[in-house]
Order: structure tokens, then C-alpha cells, then sequence
């Protein structure tokens, strides 16, 4: 790969699956030699970016590269990119080493290179093993394997860790470790930080099929600065000299500690030193990321709390249900009114449309059902 050139480019990428909007005007990099982790909640758009970036999926608008080339112009595009989008393609009735063989053949790659990925995953004891036996586990790895049989200097997973259990995410962790350490690349999607933060150098994070922040992860925790928590002999003047240096957030803890956001030990230690104010310790609060994550990409499904169901109790809505005949007892929990459509921001906000109310259930009989 030429230097300079990233790995992998989407630039303006839109998709439109008729009204839906998946993929919205998104451009990111994917730096040579990093990993990426490529994060939203479920329906950002990250399965559909990554088709396209693969092109399995053409763009409404917008366009990618991979190795500087959209993938339609990679001469041998196995060797330059193998991506694991969906771990359930293998067939049921093939074993994990036939499968492989399949696959090797298909791309050119000598038979003994099966047997390599095989081991490298960790599916060598399972070469006979039919693929309708494997677990979620072994599927997830059986797909990792067929991605690195043209030996790929760059990897697209989506979702890898879905089904691992947590030996196999640590595996996971260090083989992609191991994996770019010699200057290969890895775009890894979840829809949980906290899966990738330990994994990834680097993060673009979208909601709603945009781009809510690309960077360094390291970048990330310093934008959402934890509080540094300062045991000093006066901390009246330590927030005074440090609201003389611009950093103003510094509160006063009832624990006597000064809480001060914005400013690194170091910092906050030269400017105590200045004003002659004694520090005797300063703990950093730890960054919840996946707090920042999930404030950074509230609102695609806001749910209301859930509380439980009330009986309908209700003044009938008029003319529903048809007025009883004189003397008839309506049955406990006969429904007053129609169902209540759900509010809050899912798609479906604002609620059913009229006339598509979700039919009541058996014993919950509407209008014109059994009595
Ligand atoms: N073939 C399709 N036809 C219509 N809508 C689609 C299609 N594929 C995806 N979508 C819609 O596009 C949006 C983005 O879907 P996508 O699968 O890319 O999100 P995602 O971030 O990968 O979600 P998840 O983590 O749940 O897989 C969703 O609203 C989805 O319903």
C-alpha cells in the first residue's frame, strides 16, 4: 500500500433503501496499520457502510476506497482486504477444513494455506467437525479463517465478537493485536464501545448513518475528561490560581478534595506549586466510555421507562366499544379505549398509523371480536 494512502476511505458515502435513509453524507478514514473500531447503536447504518466500502452494497451517493482503489478495481482483491460480515454463509453440511478448501480454491490459494487458518483460529481440532455442528463461537472463527486465506493486508469485521465467549473475545483481542502489529489494518464494528475499547487504537462512532466522531481513543477519553480529585493543604487557593490559568471547573468536594475537570495532574501540580500550595495527592476519576458513547448517540431509540400495564379504567372513547345492551356487566378488563400507540423517538414515534392498530390479543377481544 502506497505510504500516505489509508486503508480504507469512505468519502460522502450515502444509502437510501427507498424513504430509509441508512447511510447519511458519511466520510471517514481508517489510517494503514491501525484499529479501527467501528461503533453505533443497532440501525446506524455500519452493516450497510461496510457493504459498500466491500461493494456489496452500491452507494445512493458518495463513494470508497480500499487501498486507495474503490474494491471493483482491486486485481486481487482477497489478498488486499477479507472481511467477515456475516458468520452464518458457510454450508451446514461441509466440514471446517472442506469449507476452507472451497474457499481456498475459489481465490487461488494452495490447499496447505486452509490448514494454516485453520490452526490459526483455534479450529484445527475441529477439522471434520460438520459446520451445521459449530457453535456461534466457531462460526464467528470458521469466518475469521476464510477472510485471512489470501492472507489480507486489511480486515473488515462486522461484528466478530457477537457469540464468543470471553476467552474467545480475549483471543479475539490479542490475535488482532498480534494482526496489526506488522503494519496491517483491522475495521472492527460493534455496537458496544466498552467490546472494543480495549482492542482498538482508533474509533469512528455514527448514529443514524452519520458520523458522530472519528479519532484516536485516547483523543476520545481526553475530550471527556475525567475529574482529577486534589488532597491539598488549601484548596480555596489552589481553585484560585487555577481559575487564574483558565481553568475554572474546580469544585469544592465535602470531603475537603477539589474536584477539577479540565487540566492534567501535571498541570494542576505546577499551578499549585506556584501559588504555594502543598499537594499531597490528586486521583483521576476513571472515563466512563461507554457512557460518553451512549450520550453521543442517545435519541435513535429512546424508550420510555417501563411501568406496568394499568387497567383500563378509562371513560369509554365514544362509540367505542359499541354501547353494551341495558343490564350487560362489561367484563373485567374489556377495553375501553384502543390501544395506546408507543411514543418516545423509535421509527415508529407518533405511533401506529390510523387503521393499522396491532390486532388485540385473544383475550383482550376488540370491536367485533368473540365476547
Ligand atoms: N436491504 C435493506 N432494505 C431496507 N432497509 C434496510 C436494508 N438494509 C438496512 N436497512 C435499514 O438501514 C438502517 C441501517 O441498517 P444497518 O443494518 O446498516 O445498521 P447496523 O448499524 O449494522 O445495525 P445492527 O447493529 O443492528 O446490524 C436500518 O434502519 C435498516 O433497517
Amino acid at each position: 500500500m502506497n505510504a500516505g494512502v489509508p486503508a480504507i476511505e469512505a468519502v460522502a458515502l450515502t444509502k437510501q433503501f427507498g424513504a430509509a435513509h441508512a447511510v447519511s453524507n458519511l466520510s471517514f478514514q481508517v489510517p494503514a496499520g491501525s484499529i479501527t473500531g467501528f461503533v453505533g447503536p443497532n440501525g446506524a447504518g455500519k452493516t450497510t457502510t461496510l457493504r459498500m466500502l466491500l461493494g456489496l452494497v452500491t452507494p445512493t451517493a458518495g463513494y470508497a476506497t480500499i487501498a486507495g482503489v474503490p474494491f471493483g478495481q482491486l486485481r486481487q482483491p482477497a489478498r488486499v482486504v477479507g472481511a467477515v460480515l456475516d458468520s452464518r454463509g458457510a454450508h451446514p453440511k461441509r466440514s471446517t477444513i472442506d469449507h476452507l478448501r472451497v474457499y481456498a480454491a475459489a481465490i487461488g490459494v494452495p490447499d496447505h494455506r486452509a490448514d494454516e487458518v485453520m490452526a490459526m483460529v483455534g479450529l484445527a481440532s475441529a477439522a471434520r467437525q460438520k459446520v451445521a455442528t459449530h457453535s456461534l463461537g466457531m462460526r464467528q472463527r470458521l469466518a475469521l479463517a476464510t477472510a485471512l486465506l489470501g492472507d489480507p493486508q486489511i480486515l473488515v469485521l462486522d461484528e466478530p465478537a457477537n457469540g464468543l465467549d470471553p476467552e474467545g473475545m480475549a483471543w479475539l483481542r490479542e490475535f488482532l493485536h498480534a494482526y496489526a502489529s506488522v503494519g496491517r489494518t483491522v475495521l472492527v464494528s460493534s455496537h458496544l464501545l466498552r467490546e472494543l475499547e480495549q482492542s482498538v487504537t482508533r474509533v469512528v462512532i455514527v448514529n443514524r448513518g452519520t458520523l458522530v466522531y472519528q479519532g484516536d481513543m485516547e483523543e476520545l477519553r481526553a475530550r471527556h475528561s475525567a475529574r482529577v480529585f486534589v488532597t491539598s493543604s488549601d484548596p480555596s487557593a489552589l481553585a484560585l490560581a487555577l481559575a487564574a490559568q483558565g481553568i475554572v471547573d474546580a469544585q469544592m468536594m465535602t470531603d475537603g478534595r477539589l474536584a477539577v475537570r479540565g487540566a492534567p495532574v501535571p498541570t494542576i501540580g505546577a499551578v499549585a506549586e506556584s501559588a504555594g500550595v502543598t499537594v499531597f495527592g490528586a486521583d483521576t476519576e476513571n472515563v466512563d466510555l461507554e457512557q460518553v458513547f451512549l450520550t453521543m448517540t442517545s435519541g435513535q431509540y429512546t424508550a420510555q421507562p417501563f411501568t406496568a400495564p394499568q387497567p383500563f379504567q378509562q371513560a369509554p372513547a365514544p362509540g367505542y366499544p359499541p354501547a353494551p345492551p341495558p343490564g350487560y356487566a362489561p367484563q373485567a378488563g374489556y377495553p375501553t379505549q384502543p390501544p395506546q400507540a408507543p411514543t418516545g423517538t423509535h421509527p415508529t414515534a407518533g405511533g401506529y398509523p390510523p387503521g393499522t392498530y396491532p390486532p388485540p390479543p385473544a383475550d383482550r377481544p376488540g370491536p367485533g371480536g368473540p365476547r
